[in-house]
């Protein structure tokens, strides 16, 4: 018998639809397996669920939500057992956009119900998992006004990014990469990439697999900010690597020194963060259903 335990936000808008949880139980039902539901109230409540779901012995948890919703009840499955299962309901899906998991909820279940079992790495930064990105730079400051917007979706990280155009304070970086020192001036994007994309298709590492056991580094400077801002659509395109001034470096530990502390953004979400951010991959600690390529 398996036994799967469905996470859903009932907060409506992300996640909570009855047509895609009726989805999931017209496909994941049936003889061999038992499948129950939870709702998921925050990323502690999240948390706490999943972990305790692991305890009980639970194969398979589906999470109903966004790269945050994700993050934090996927970072109570490391190293475990359990798999998790994505039916993407959130702003971006980076997640669900890099494995190719469809983003209707109805046409999820059923490609999760026939998806393989795989390992990917995870990212740890100060001591926290993430999936999907962990940044540091504008890119970072982007989601703290995102945070304040009234309705979620693509439309406010496009003015959430123009606004903290005017508010981000860059500061250098240095940065140690598997043992290698660099001072790298301000950025304005200083992301580490564990997947290729923040979400909605914007690839910041457009050659990032899930299960090299490594992570990519993708620099920008500050200075550069023109370049990068009239050639977005490379974000898009999947060539924003080969845009000169963008260093992209691929790496197992890092350790960044900033001058002040500064939040984190970690899959979507900001989390607070010291001067000094160790950076590491922990090779296939996780177990996902990606479905097969059609
Ligand atoms: N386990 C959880 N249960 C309930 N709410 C959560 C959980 N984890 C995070 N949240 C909150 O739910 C809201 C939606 O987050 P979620 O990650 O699902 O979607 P999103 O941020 O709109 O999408 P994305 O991260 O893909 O861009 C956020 O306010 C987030 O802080």
């Amino acid at each position: 018998m398996e036994r799967v335990r469905v996470f859903v936000n009932p907060r409506s808008g992300f996640g909570f639809s009855p047509s895609a949880l009726k989805a999931i139980s017209e496909t994941w039902e049936d003889e061999q397996t038992e499948l129950t539901f939870q709702y998921s109230h925050s990323a502690e409540d999240g948390s706490r669920k999943a972990r305790r779901a692991v305890e009980e012995g639970i194969d398979t948890i589906l999470v109903m939500g966004g790269d945050g919703m994700i993050n934090s009840i996927g970072g109570a499955l490391l190293d475990t057992e359990a798999t998790l299962g994505v039916i993407p309901a959130g702003s971006g899906n980076g997640f669900a956009r890099h494995f190719n998991i469809p983003l209707p909820a109805e046409q999820a279940a059923r490609a999760l119900r026939k998806a393989k079992r795989r390992r990917i790495d995870v990212g740890l930064a100060a001591g926290r998992p993430f999936f999907v990105t962990c940044s540091m730079a504008w890119d970072a400051a982007i989601v703290r006004t995102f945070e304040k917007f009234p309705f979620r979706g693509p439309l406010p990280y496009v003015f959430a990014g123009v606004y903290e155009l005017f508010d981000y304070h860059p500061q250098p970086l240095e940065v140690e990469l598997d043992g290698d020192r660099m001072h790298l001036d301000p950025p304005l994007v200083f992301t580490v990439a564990n997947l290729t994309q923040y979400g909605n298709n914007a690839c910041i590492a457009p050659h990032a697999q899930a299960d090299d056991g490594r992570l990519e580094m993708v620099y920008m400077p500050n200075r550069d900010a023109p370049r990068f801002f009239t050639n977005l659509h490379r974000l898009f395109d999947r060539t924003l690597d080969t845009l000169p001034g963008v260093l992209t470096r691929s790496f197992r530990h890092m350790c960044v020194r900033r001058e002040n502390a500064d939040p984190l953004q970690m899959d979507g979400e900001l989390v607070d963060a010291p001067r000094s951010v160790e950076v590491e991959v922990r090779p296939g600690a996780l177990t996902v259903l990606v479905p097969d390529a059609e």
